[in-house]
């Protein structure tokens, strides 16, 4: 495990760590303060707000939706994973990342309010960054975008070119007010918000928003191996999913339940019904999150946001549905230590793919190596799950 950044010294440098629950959704509707107040005072149910000059009055409504993620380790097959047929053994964390997403609608349509994205990843130092949706939408009118698909939407060159150029703009403008530090970090992952936020709003009226936030914390230290980027992503893409209703699963007990039902493989704690809805929201979910991981990171096998997104232990192998580990009822308990060694996913597969192209007959053979220590660790868990 390594850690690039500075400002992480405090986090988990040694913890003892339980595998944990795949991402958890929770949406509420939300009237504004002054909404409540009114209620309270005079029982209606509609606050007033001034939306021009001539003093006309309309209705506003706040909506916020969260979802939680957790990290995730690869106890064996990193690297090996991103080549066919090739797998990792990975597990899910009980570290997480919340994302919140915020907005208000106004029965003024179009909103007579300009309409700004507001984005906050203090995690890599961006706060309250202001985005401009009109500008936004040109930038990416500009693209000529037809196919907003995730598989399509994170190879689409013109698009992430011409979003790259909007964001310099726009991170100049707000580093220019004290709000934003400028980062390599900061920049990819508000790339990678963009292209989900884009991708996931597409067919959503937007113009009836007055403002957007999008606040995500995390406890996750970035780029040590835990799986920063897969539960921001997956974190980002199911609460953008749920609040603009393309996703149905809402934080109940039943989900908690189904991260422990993922871990010890055991099915039958939900509803059928239920838990069928939640593993396709949850496919849903993972697609986006696999698309922001593109973004964040080009060639990459899955695993990471797959493991996050549906929890527990399992066994993943590119483009096939991961399959639990067998007996790991008990948990896994995993004593992890931050070496603070600096690493970027990016360059260390690029320098491995490299490799497999400069000596292909040497590093395939590694890979078989490494998929062979995954098989010997399955069938070892096996064993002890037997005692
Ligand atoms: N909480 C977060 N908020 C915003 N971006 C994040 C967050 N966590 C991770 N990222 C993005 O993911 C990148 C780290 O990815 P990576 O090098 O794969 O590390 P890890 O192994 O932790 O996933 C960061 O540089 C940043 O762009
Ligand atoms: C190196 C790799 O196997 C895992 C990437 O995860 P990490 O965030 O570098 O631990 C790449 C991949 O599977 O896509």
């Amino acid at each position: 495990m390594s850690n690039k950044k500075k400002g992480n010294k405090n986090k988990t440098p040694r913890s003892n760590k339980r595998a944990a629950s795949p991402a958890a959704v929770n949406t509420k509707d939300r009237e504004t303060k002054r909404r409540n107040k009114q209620r309270q005072e005079s029982g209606t149910t509609v606050a007033a707000i001034r939306t021009d000059n001539s003093s006309k009055i309309s209705s506003l409504t706040t909506r916020t939706s969260s979802a939680t993620a957790p990290g995730k380790l690869i106890l064996f097959g990193e690297h090996a994973v991103v080549y066919k047929d090739k797998r990792a053994l990975a597990c899910a964390l009980d570290l997480s990342t919340t994302t919140t997403v915020s907005s208000s609608t106004t029965t003024d349509i179009p909103s007579p309010l300009p309409v700004f994205l507001i984005i906050s990843l203090p995690e890599v130092s961006i706060i309250d960054l202001r985005v401009n949706l009109t500008d936004l939408q040109s930038a990416f009118e500009n693209s000529k975008t037809t196919d907003f698909s995730p598989e399509v939407l994170s190879r689409n060159k013109l698009l992430i070119d011409s979003l790259e150029q909007f964001l310099d703009a726009t991170i100049a403008v707000n580093v220019s007010q004290n709000t934003v530090e400028s980062t390599a970090t900061g920049r990819r992952a508000l790339l990678t918000l963009l292209v989900l936020y884009i991708g996931i709003t597409s067919t959503t009226p937007t113009t009836q928003f007055m403002d957007i936030k999008i606040h995500t914390t995390s406890k996750i230290p970035t780029g040590s191996g835990l799986g920063s980027s897969a539960s921001f992503c997956v974190s980002l893409a199911a609460a953008l999913l749920r609040h603009v209703n393309k996703i149905s699963s809402t934080e109940t007990a039943a989900i908690t339940k189904t991260s422990a039902t993922n871990t010890n493989g055991n099915t039958t704690s939900i509803p059928e019904n239920q838990h069928r809805q939640q593993q396709l929201d949850r496919t849903v979910i993972n697609a986006w999150a696999l698309c922001g991981e593109t973004v964040l990171h080009g060639l990459v096998s899955g695993v990471d946001n797959t493991v996050v997104c549906f929890g527990g232990v399992n066994v993943y192998v590119k483009g096939c549905e991961m399959m639990q580990v067998q007996g790991l009822a008990g948990g896994l308990r995993m004593l992890i230590t931050n070496t603070k060694v600096e690493k970027d996913t990016k360059k260390q597969v690029g320098i491995v793919s490299g490799r497999m192209e400069a000596m292909e007959g040497v590093v395939s053979k590694l890979v078989d190596a490494v998929d062979a220590v995954v098989g010997e660790a399955c069938r070892v868990f096996k064993e002890y799950g037997k005692r």
